[in-house]
C-alpha cells in the first residue's frame, strides 16, 4: 500500500439548491503519504466534506482530486479502488461472520461475482492479524460490542487496499487501549489518511496537519503547532483554550475551560 496525492479545490456542499451551503468553498492540498486532521466543533461540515472525498456525494461547487483525476470523473469502482473509509455508522451486517464483512473489502477489486481468489484470502489473513482479530473471525458481526465492530470496519477498509483511509471519528467506542492502538496504526500506515477527530491533542499527535472547520467554514490549514493556538481554538470552540508543555515529554497540551 501506499498513499495518493489529495487536491480539494473550492469544494462545497449544499442540501438543496435554495438552501445555505451545509460546506462553504473549501480548499486544500495533502502530499502522498501524509495524515489530515479535520476538526471542529458538533455540526461544522466535518462528515460533509469527509462525503465528498469519498464519493459519496457530489461537490455542489469545486472538485476533488486524486493524483491529478476528479473523483467524479471516474467510475464509483475506480474510486473504490483508491478510496476507503470508515464511518460512524456502521452498516448493518444481516448474519455475516467478521471476516465475510472484511471480504467485503475486497469487491471493488473483483470482477464481476468471482468468488475470494488466494490474494483476496491472503490480504484479508493480514489485516485480521494487524487489526488483532484473529480470535473474532467466525463470529456474527452483529453480537460484536462496539468497539469490537470499529476495528473490523478498520480492516475492512484496509482489505480494500486503499491509497487513501479516510475515518469520520475513528476513535468513538474504543476504550483507551484499542484508541492508542488504532491512533498507532493510523501513524504506521504508508497511506494518506483524513480524519475527523473531536480530540485536539489526539489530532495534534498524529496529524502532520490539520484543516479548521466551523459553521461550515474552513478556519484554517496548516501544522498542529502552528494552527491550534490559544485563540483559534478558544474563537472556535468557544471555550477557554490553554497550551502547556507537559512535563516529562515537553510535548504541547491543550486543557480547555467554560468561559466564566
Ligand atoms: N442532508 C442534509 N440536509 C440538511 N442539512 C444537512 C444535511 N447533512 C448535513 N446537514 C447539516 O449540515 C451541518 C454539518 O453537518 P456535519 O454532519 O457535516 O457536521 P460535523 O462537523 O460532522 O458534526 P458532528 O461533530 O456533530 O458529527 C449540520 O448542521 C447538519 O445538520
Amino acid at each position: 500500500m501506499s498513499g495518493a496525492h489529495l487536491k480539494v479545490t473550492d469544494a462545497s456542499w449544499r442540501p438543496h439548491r435554495r438552501m445555505d451551503p451545509v460546506l462553504h468553498p473549501t480548499s486544500f492540498e495533502i502530499a502522498a503519504g501524509r495524515v489530515l486532521g479535520i476538526v471542529g466543533p458538533n455540526g461544522a461540515g466535518k462528515s460533509t466534506l469527509l462525503r465528498l472525498l469519498y464519493r459519496y456525494q457530489a461537490p455542489s461547487t469545486g472538485r476533488v482530486e486524486i493524483n491529478g483525476q476528479n473523483i467524479w470523473a471516474m467510475p464509483a469502482r475506480k474510486t473504490a479502488q483508491h478510496v476507503a473509509a470508515v464511518l460512524q455508522e456502521q452498516a448493518a451486517a444481516f448474519g455475516l461472520s467478521v471476516r465475510e464483512i472484511i471480504a467485503l473489502g475486497r469487491t471493488p477489486h473483483r470482477e464481476g461475482y468471482a468468488s475470494a481468489g488466494t490474494q483476496d484470502r491472503a490480504v484479508i489473513d493480514e489485516v485480521i492479524a494487524l487489526l488483532d482479530l484473529r480470535g473474532l473471525e467466525h463470529r456474527d458481526f452483529s453480537t460484536l460490542s462496539g468497539g469490537e465492530r470499529q476495528r473490523v470496519m478498520v480492516a475492512r477498509a484496509l482489505a480494500q487496499q486503499p491509497q487513501i483511509l479516510i475515518l469520520d471519528e475513528p476513535t468513538n467506542h474504543l476504550d483507551i487501549r484499542h484508541q492508542l492502538e488504532v491512533l498507532a496504526l493510523i501513524r504506521q500506515l504508508d497511506l494518506t489518511i483524513v480524519v475527523s477527530l473531536h480530540d485536539l491533542n489526539m489530532a495534534a499527535n498524529i496529524c502532520d496537519d490539520i484543516l479548521v472547520l466551523e459553521n461550515g467554514h474552513p478556519r484554517g490549514f496548516g501544522s498542529p503547532d502552528a494552527l491550534l493556538t490559544e485563540t483559534l481554538v478558544s474563537d472556535t470552540f468557544r471555550v477557554n483554550a490553554r497550551r502547556e508543555k507537559l512535563a516529562p515529554s515537553d510535548s504541547s497540551h491543550l486543557s480547555f475551560h467554560l468561559p466564566t
